[in-house]
């Protein structure tokens, strides 16, 4: 049952769940940010274990929800937490643009490509700023390339539902915030989310619709060099990406997650295969190159 409580004056949505078995009621872990509270939304039942809650009369381009109940991601999640969960996402009425997730292994030019996206195309994408339980690099701001959060603080975020996807990469913990990738969708622009594999196999199950690519090194020995070229990674940490290279590159090749594979050899030519193949992008073919 979706429905609006009175809680010390505030009006809030609920969700409460009914066990037929026992007759009972309870009320289940949500995840994600629901609809802000208010009169004539209507609910319609959806396949794939979805229930559509829209507000009558809403301009096109206002945004829709989806109460997920018993998708993918819910299951995986009910997995996780181990209890009763359901989860809001945001859908959007009209030409919405899908937001581009690019994953690929620690050094393979993933942000490089993408801050040349947004140098050339500034007001078309705005990029998903993560969350991140490791050291900024000497560069790196606070709020501009990730979030640096402290790692009992993100748990708890995560645990109140306030991530989209989240996962342990190379011995920290990094996730993207539904805050994050709505401050970008609110903007107007398309989103990039720049994430590990695992990642986006957690978006892929959500509902949240979009484009994946997966960026492929030319050789190790190449992604070796440029990861040492950076210099922003010990020794050790360096060997410890490289290990993790291999199963992602195989797991990003044949898992079926990504819509279009590029091999990053040449910078130029792989940025304007990124440019010139949105048509197919968007189609989702698979296509290597
Ligand atoms: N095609 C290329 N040829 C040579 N060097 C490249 C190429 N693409 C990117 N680089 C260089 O490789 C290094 C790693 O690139 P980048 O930091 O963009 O990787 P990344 O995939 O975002 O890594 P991470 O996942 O660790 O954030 C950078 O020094 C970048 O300048
Ligand atoms: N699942 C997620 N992976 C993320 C996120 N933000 C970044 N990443 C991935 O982590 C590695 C390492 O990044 P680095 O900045 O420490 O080099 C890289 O593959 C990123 O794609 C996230 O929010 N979720």
């Amino acid at each position: 049952m979706i429905g609006g409580n009175h809680e010390r004056n505030n009006f809030s949505i609920g969700v409460q769940i009914h066990d037929k078995n026992s007759n009972n009621w309870f009320s289940p872990i949500v995840l994600g940010t629901g609809p802000k509270p208010s009169q004539g939304y209507s609910a319609f039942v959806l396949e794939q274990g979805r229930i559509l809650v829209i507000k009558k009369g809403s301009p096109r381009n206002e945004s829709i929800w989806f109460l997920e109940v018993d998708s993918p991601y819910v299951r995986e999640q009910k997995k996780l937490l181990r209890k009763e969960v359901v989860a809001w996402s945001k859908g959007v009425r009209g030409n919405a643009e899908k937001p581009i997730v690019i994953s690929g292994p620690s050094g393979v030019g993933k942000g490089t490509l993408i801050s040349m996206l947004m140098k050339e195309f500034p007001s078309m994408f705005g990029f998903s700023v993560s969350h991140t339980t490791r050291s900024p690099r000497s560069m790196e701001r606070d709020g501009v390339h990730y979030h640096f959060a402290d790692k009992k603080v993100m748990e708890k975020e995560i645990k109140d539902g306030k991530f989209l996807e989240f996962a342990s990469v190379h011995g920290n913990l990094y996730g993207t915030s539904i805050e994050s990738v709505e401050a970008v969708t609110d903007s107007g622009k398309r989103c990039i989310l720049d994430i590990d594999v695992q990642g986006a196999r957690s978006v892929r199950a959500s509902s949240l619709d979009a484009i994946f690519i997966f960026v492929c090194p030319p050789s190790m020995k190449e992604l070796e060099d440029r990861l040492r070229a950076r210099g922003t990674e010990t020794e050790e940490q360096i060997q410890k990406r490289l290990r993790n290279a291999e199963a992602e590159i195989k797991e990003g090749i044949s898992s079926g997650i990504f819509g279009l594979i590029l091999y990053n050899d040449n910078l130029e030519e792989c940025y304007k295969k990124l440019k010139v193949n949105r048509l197919l992008l968007i189609a989702q073919n698979v296509v290597m190159f």
